[in-house]
């Protein structure tokens, strides 16, 4: 797949001294869903700002379909729909309106046929006479989307589609998502959730303080960070690890009370079952179990070793 966006050396420093980007360069490839996870402060909001022509960058260059976002910022922007982390709608206007209008923003000629195709992709049609004011959370968002493809993107921004929404509400949102997909509409979004990244995205970027710490397959990335630990505990100490379990990967705890097993929470068999089942064989006495999963705190603190490890050498 061709890249639709081309980022080079892109850096941002605020007039406050924040330096907000360092050195970011990627591309992403028309019709792949990204996610750029980071936590608060990470840089994500500037650099979706900054290919949106929100921002203007203090280094690097960014071209959207083959245009520079300088130079050729219009020819760039019409390729562009971005959904912001704010709801703000005008209360008294019907839904159907507020997407026209927008799309009149554009310098688009008036299209409610594809308003009328959009509206019912998001299950907005039904909605259409409706004010805003009078719509559920989860709707007004959706009318932001419908805001943001009214001139037919071809790159669509989704700062933080998920943030304060409840779980059905979440859940919804992926849904949509998954339809633009089909629909072959280019998708970057940012967020704070490892689970919601895994759910949506074909690759997943993370970024730290600005820099961009690694871009990998969703599947990949999970099958690294993905793992779970299984610390079963023991009702009478060991002196070490059986010869019959040997080669398992289990680790005894210095005091001989309990046992670790590290597993790949995605794989179909995580082999906990034929595990426990040895232990009994072998004459040890479980007492208890329990089993954590990497969170993304986790997963930050290894990428940053890692970058850091990488600095150094
Ligand atoms: N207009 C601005 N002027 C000065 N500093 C800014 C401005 N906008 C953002 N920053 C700073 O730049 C850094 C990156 O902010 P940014 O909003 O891009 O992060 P983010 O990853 O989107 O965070 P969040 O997840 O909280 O939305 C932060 O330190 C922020 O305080």
């Amino acid at each position: 797949m061709p890249a639709i966006i081309e980022i080079e050396s892109l850096s941002k420093q605020y007039n406050s001294g924040t330096t907000a980007l360092s050195d970011v360069s990627m591309n992403i490839a028309e019709g792949e869903i990204l996610a750029l996870l980071g936590p608060n402060g990470a840089g994500k909001t500037t650099l979706i700002s900054i290919i949106c022509g929100l921002v203007v960058p203090t280094g690097g260059s960014v071209r959207v379909g083959g245009h520079d976002i300088g130079r050729d910022w219009r020819a760039a922007r019409r390729l562009i729909g971005l959904v912001p982390q704010e709801i703000a709608l005008e209360p008294f206007e019907t839904v159907l309106n507020t997407v026209r209008f927008t799309r009149g923003l554009y310098g688009e000629a008036p299209d409610d046929a594809y308003l009328e195709q959009i509206l019912r992709s998001l299950s907005l049609w039904d909605k259409r006479d409706a004010a805003t004011r009078e719509l559920s959370g989860g709707m007004k968002r959706r009318v932001l989307i419908a805001k943001a493809l009214s001139h037919r993107p071809k790159v669509l921004f989704l700062d933080e589609p998920t943030a304060g929404v409840d779980v059905a509400l979440r859940r919804e949102m992926w849904q949509v998502v998954e339809g633009l997909r089909r629909d072959g509409v280019t998708i970057i979004l940012t967020t704070h959730y490892l689970e919601e990244a895994e759910a949506m995205a074909d690759r997943i970027g993370v970024i730290d303080k600005g820099r961009l710490l690694l871009v990998r397959p969703t599947a990949e990335l999970m099958g690294e960070f993905g793992k779970k630990e299984l610390t079963i505990e023991l009702s009478t100490p060991l002196e070490a690890v059986p010869a019959a379990l040997a080669g398992r990967g289990l680790v005894l705890a210095p005091d001989g009370l309990s046992l670790r097993y590290d597993y790949d929470a995605r794989a179909e068999r995580s082999g906990i079952a034929r595990l426990l089942g040895d232990l009994a064989a072998a004459g040890i006495a479980v007492r208890d179990v329990a089993t954590r999963q990497s969170s993304l705190e986790e997963v930050f603190i290894s990428l940053l070793q890692d970058a850091r490890t990488e600095d150094a050498a």
